[in-house]
């Protein structure tokens, strides 16, 4: 038997036994509580970990100033990681909110000191607006933090919607975001 040559699998969410293409989703990472790294590093491990998601690119980490975030607050390190997934968007918000879970993230207070932020910014041109998931990401087009650890491995990345992130980083201030030649994350 010939293998089929096309990126399609049976949709298992759905009644219809319909097809569900794999689409490639860009999800942010953000830590400034704890070992920063080791939190970054084992949200891309699990999400490596994760049968139906194919890890393509993952940026370098960034050391960036807190955006409206409460006085006082800690730096964050921030990453970008570009993978292709057969995931629904709801099934991978799940598994993302599982990730940040497993990471003992604690939601105390709005923009507050989190261990792992893990974050869905675009998800192929999926259009979501429902009580658990925004896509795009509504805020991610004004956050340095996302911008510039995407362009770095997806100089063609775009916000449906909202243009080129190579146009887009033009109109926002990237000056408390700092690549961290020393840190790395391990594939
Ligand atoms: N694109 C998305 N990515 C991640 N979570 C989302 C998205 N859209 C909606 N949500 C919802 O947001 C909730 C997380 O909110 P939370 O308070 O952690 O926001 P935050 O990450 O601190 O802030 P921000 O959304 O500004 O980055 C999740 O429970 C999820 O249902
Ligand atoms: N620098 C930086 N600032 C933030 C971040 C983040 O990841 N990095 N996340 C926020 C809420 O998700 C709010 N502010």
């Amino acid at each position: 038997m010939t293998e089929s040559p096309t990126p399609y699998v049976l949709d298992a969410d759905t009644m219809t036994g319909g097809m569900r293409p794999i689409r490639q989703a860009v999800l942010a990472l953000g830590s400034n509580l704890g070992d920063r790294l080791d939190r970054l590093q084992g949200a891309v491990a699990a999400l490596e970990d994760t049968p139906e998601v194919t890890l393509v690119a993952v940026s370098s980490v960034y050391e960036t100033e807190p955006v409206g975030a409460p006085e006082g607050s800690e730096d964050f390190l921030n990453a970008v990681v570009l993978l292709d997934t057969t995931l629904t968007v709801h099934t991978l918000l799940d598994r993302a909110m599982a990730i940040e879970d497993a990471f003992g993230r604690e939601r105390s207070e709005p923009n507050g000191p989190r261990t792992l932020d893990v974050d869905l910014i675009v998800v192929g041109d999926r259009v979501a607006d429902d009580d658990t998931l925004t896509l795009p990401h509504p805020r991610a087009h004004e956050r340095g933090f996302v911008l510039v650890p995407w362009l770095e491995i997806d100089p063609e990345g775009e916000i449906p919607g909202k243009g080129f992130v190579a146009d887009i980083i033009g109109d926002v201030d990237t000056s408390g975001v700092k690549r961290r030649g020393d840190l790395e994350i391990m594939l």
